[in-house]
């Protein structure tokens, strides 16, 4: 039992959101309105509520946010055209294709349509890539959302070794790369490692990016650790919990983010972040050009 820090993801996205506010206020000084276009395939209900957050958000801030829904039978040429049409909205800074898609759809074509400019997610080959050979790229919400994080409680990454449970495209694997161009010691594990608790105990920067509920119990933590729930899990009874077994975790740690109230609100705050960036980046390109 030591004290340990809950990390209030809600109001520290909530200081990023305002920093946005008065930012898009100058934009729109200067004539540039930031738009975000969210496509959304089918009305899965846990899609609908990211989706609605992610409007909400924009509105707060100023970006002018549009929804375009698809039904979930449609074809992959319909949806591919639909993103070509955003490309080449000048309207549209930020394109979104909510996941995931429906099976019918691949989804990893559909992102690469996405023009890597408009790919406010960070999910393109090009910004994955800009990402890994550490040139300017827009980066993946949430991994990009516990960095901001870190870097706004004063916790240094440098030198440290952090471990990262979970290899997706869109936490894991670009969290092990900002964490390793912070100069972290970077260790991945995934569903396949054997004796996953015998690496998560070295952490000293714990992220759990497993989904599945409350699997991290303080077995895996090391006394002192900070521990990064990235898990949105639905418990039977019908309670939101992340992959951290939090009321036993918590006391064992220096700082620990809740589920709800930590990771996720900030990577809607990223999301406005990087669409605010998109919206400068075109500005200043369509004014070099004309
Ligand atoms: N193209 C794409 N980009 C995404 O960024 C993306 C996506 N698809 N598909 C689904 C996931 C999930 N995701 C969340 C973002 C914020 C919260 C969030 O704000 N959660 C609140 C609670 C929400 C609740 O109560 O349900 C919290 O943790 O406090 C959750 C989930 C973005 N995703």
């Amino acid at each position: 039992m030591m004290s340990y820090r809950i990390i209030d993801g809600k109001a520290i996205a909530q200081q990023v959101r305002d920093e946005l506010k008065d930012e898009v206020a100058r934009l729109k000084k200067q004539g540039i309105v930031p738009g975000l276009t969210v496509i959304l395939v089918g009305n899965h209900p846990a899609s609908e509520s990211y989706v609605r957050g992610k409007m909400r958000a924009s509105e707060e801030v100023g970006i002018r946010s549009d929804l375009i829904r698809m039904n979930e039978d449609i074809s992959p040429q319909e949806l591919l055209a639909e993103v070509r049409k955003l490309n080449d909205d000048p309207s549209v800074h930020g394109i979104l294709v909510q996941l995931p898609l429906p099976r019918h759809i691949d989804a990893n074509q559909v992102i690469a349509t996405i023009s890597p400019e408009k790919d406010v997610d960070g999910f393109t080959p090009v910004n994955v890539g800009n990402l890994v050979i550490g040139q300017d790229a827009f980066y993946p919400c949430t991994p990009y959302g516990i960095m901001e994080l870190l870097k706004r409680i004063g916790i240094s990454v440098e030198g440290k070794h952090a471990v990262v449970i979970g290899r997706s495209n869109i936490v894991g694997k670009p969290m092990s790369i900002l964490l390793q161009r912070a100069n972290a010691t970077v260790t991945m594990c995934h569903s396949r490692t054997i004796d996953l608790p015998s690496y998560t105990k070295q952490a000293d920067i714990l992220i759990a990016a497993v989904g599945r509920a409350e699997l991290i119990t303080s077995e895996y933590v090391k006394p002192g650790a900070v521990v990064i729930d990235v898990g949105i899990n639905r418990r039977e009874d019908g309670k939101l919990v992340g992959d951290v077994l939090f009321a036993e975790v918590a006391p064992h740690c220096s700082a620990i983010t809740p589920v709800p109230g930590g990771v996720g609100p900030m990577t809607i705050a990223m999301l406005l972040k990087n669409t605010v960036k998109s919206a400068k980046m075109h500005h200043r390109s369509a004014s070099s050009n004309g």
